[in-house]
């Protein structure tokens, strides 16, 4: 049965951070970003986050550049095709390039509507069978290693499972040497987003000796030839995040050795039905995965649990509870962690509510498309 949408609402928020995040390509301190909410004639409403930045240095995606796209393009094709399942929409909109994080906004809404209107959980839905997941928690780079050692036990008190820290170079070895002196066994992975080239080979080997359970995105952003040369020479299992864009990016890295695990961000591959195709590759490969974050708010935060529900993603992944960053999240009840695990909500689609009066407290403009 087709899915009757009638309207898209684009709510734009700014949300203040309780913490600025800081990577190698710069700081956070607030997050402006937008939700996605799609309805139907039943009255059913699917929600979507888009997890593109004001700035574009993760990726070549702005918020604007998001919303231009969709405006112009993917809404267009949603009112001139009938969709009965979200398997369908990145098809619809794979004949233009790219966009990915635009694609999985929209995506995610409609995922969302139709596990309500199935009456499923989304995780369900996705074929997802865990009840909880494990998850990790990031932390950005710190003023001093005092600090970013203080930092670290307050998270693994509240039960983190894996720590991940930002290095760049003058901030690697040593002080991976030194949270490590600190935290003997502690998993511990380092993200550089992409801070290194091959030139800087005998300094990556120096982690060898750390026990890292891997480094994430060493090199260039699109890079996967340069990964599978450094891999050949590192014990330190590579980690691919920037470089992956698709199902066909992740079969190449594996066929050259470019990596042993995958970081799967449902924006950065256009959404959760590119996300499954990865995470099933990855399976029968015997690749592990992880879910990766994008200081997302508690809708995005819904979607990656759910995601995480699948079987292949077997290590701890970046979705730490809402208070991570937000004072007040927009959904309730909010995500909480509670000895490093999530429960996975049993409600249909995503599990959570929006808390109405926190989207429109955060809310700066409200797009309407009547389909
Ligand atoms: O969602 C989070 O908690 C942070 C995840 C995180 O580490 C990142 C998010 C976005 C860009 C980068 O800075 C970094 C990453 O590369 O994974
Ligand atoms: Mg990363």
């Amino acid at each position: 049965m087709t899915i009757p949408l009638i309207n898209i609402i684009i709510h734009r928020l700014n949300m203040r951070m309780i913490d600025p995040f800081a990577t190698s390509f710069g700081t956070m301190q607030g997050k402006e970003f937008y939700i996605v909410e799609v309805v139907d004639t039943d009255g059913n409403h699917g929600y979507g986050e888009g997890v593109a930045f004001s700035i574009p240095w993760y990726t070549e995606e702005t918020i604007k550049s998001n919303l231009a796209i969709i405006e112009d393009f993917l809404i267009p094709i949603l009112r001139d095709n009938a969709i009965e399942h979200p398997n369908e929409v990145f098809p619809l909109f794979e004949r233009l390039r790219g966009n990915n994080m635009a694609k999985a906004a929209i995506e995610g809404a409609i995922w969302d509507l139709y596990a309500k209107r199935q009456g499923v959980p989304l995780a369900k839905a996705l074929g997802g069978k865990k009840t909880e997941i494990d998850v990790g928690i990031s932390i950005g780079i710190q003023p001093s290693v005092k600090e970013l050692l203080n930092k670290i036990e307050h998270f693994l008190e509240q039960g983190y499972k894996r720590i991940k820290l930002k290095i760049k170079p003058g901030h690697d070895v040593d002080m991976l040497h030194e949270v490590r002196k600190a935290f003997p066994d502690t998993p511990i992975m380092a993200d550089a987003n992409s801070a290194y080239t091959l030139d800087d080979i005998e300094l990556l080997k120096q982690l060898d000796d750390l026990n890292l359970m891997m480094i994430e995105q060493p090199l260039q952003h699109h890079d996967i030839i340069d990964h599978a040369k450094l891999q050949k020479e590192l014990q330190t299992p590579i980690c691919l995040d920037e470089s992956i864009h698709s199902l066909y990016d992740v079969q190449k890295a594996i066929e050259l050795g470019s990596c042993k695990i995958i970081n799967i961000k449902v924006g950065r591959v256009g959404g959760l039905s590119e996300s499954i195709k990865i995470h099933d590759y990855c399976e029968d490969q015997g690749i592990p995965v992880w879910c990766g974050g994008m200081l997302e708010a508690g809708i995005g935060r819904a979607h990656n649990v759910a995601i995480t529900t699948l079987a292949n993603f077997i290590l701890p992944g970046d979705t730490a509870g809402s208070s991570r960053y937000w004072k007040k999240d927009i959904i309730k009840p909010e995500v909480v962690v509670e000895n490093g695990v999530i429960k996975v909500p049993t409600a249909p689609g995503i599990g959570y509510e929006v808390d109405e009066e926190a989207l429109e407290a955060f809310r700066f403009e409200k797009l309407e498309f009547p389909m």
